[in-house]
């Protein structure tokens, strides 16, 4: 796996032992323990679909490996207030800082800002990094399924559960799908985007969902530019997305929501 997962997933590893020798895992866990309680993720999502509304996680990233960056003037307040004023479900934010040039500070100055359920979006492959999450405000974490064996996945799954976050467990293919489905957790991503190559189609989403049981709720992820692919998708069931770079693309992130979901007034 001479791939860049594999890298990012090497400076994981790197991060969370150089953070247990900063702080004591006793500590974190009490910071994580006395945050303020956390916001419904998953009900946000599954009560917008229940009305038929799109349910939208919006994204906050600087850049990408895949795209370089995105955004020159980045303000993850200005962003999630932007996001929450135009209709988003929830939002997600990078925490990444080596490939993403994301930031904790970003999500806690996101989670100050704005009353939407908030995703850490990183590469978790320790209880350290969930604990964090919680700390740091975040409501729900995502797990990818590609980075993990089972027995990682059921136990960080665990202990999302216990901190009261809620979990995205993300795949790519049909066997990581299956895999996904012994997870507890409703909500079930579909990345578009390979991990591994950077190539982006939106058949993937199309091609699994045959598989995934009608109790868990499919979130498409990754190149949702225009209002054709939104189509695509709600026309195929699916009503929950995950978007980045079409927001961080423009000028006010959540105005290039509402157009690209035809949110109107009457549907915030
Ligand atoms: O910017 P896009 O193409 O709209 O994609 C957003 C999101 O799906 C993408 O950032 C993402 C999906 N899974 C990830 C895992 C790690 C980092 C990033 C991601």
């Amino acid at each position: 796996m001479s791939d860049i997962l594999k890298k990012i997933l090497a400076t994981k590893h790197e991060e969370v032992i150089a953070a247990r020798q900063r702080q004591s895992f006793v500590e974190l866990d009490v910071d994580a323990r006395s945050a303020a309680p956390p916001l419904g993720f998953a009900r946000a999502l599954i009560s917008k679909s229940e009305c038929g509304i799109a349910g939208v996680i919006a994204e906050a990233k600087r850049a990408s490996p895949s795209k370089g960056l995105l955004r020159e003037s980045f303000d993850a307040a200005a962003i999630a207030r932007s996001y929450e004023l135009h209709g988003a479900a929830c939002m997600s934010v990078l925490t990444d800082r080596d490939y993403f040039r994301g930031d904790a500070a970003d999500l806690k100055a996101a989670r100050a800002a704005c009353r939407l359920p908030i995703i850490r979006k990183d590469f978790i492959v320790d209880e350290w990094q969930i604990a964090e999450a919680r700390a740091w405000g975040a409501d729900a974490i995502l797990l990818i399924v590609a980075a993990l064996d089972d027995s990682q996945l059921a136990a960080l799954e665990s202990t999302a559960f216990d901190y009261g976050l809620d979990v995205l467990v993300e795949v790519h293919d049909g066997a990581e799908l299956e895999r996904a489905l012994k997870l507890r957790t409703p909500l079930v991503g579909i990345n578009n985007r390979n991990l591994r190559t950077f190539e982006t189609s939106l058949a993937t989403t199309l091609g699994l969902l045959a598989q995934v049981p009608a109790d868990r709720l499919v979130v498409t992820e990754s190149g949702i530019l225009s209002a054709a692919d939104v189509e695509l998708m709600r026309g195929a069931g699916v009503n929950s997305f995950l978007v980045g770079e079409a927001f961080m693309r423009a000028p006010e992130p959540g105005e290039a929501l509402a157009r690209l979901f035809g949110f109107g007034t009457a549907s915030r």
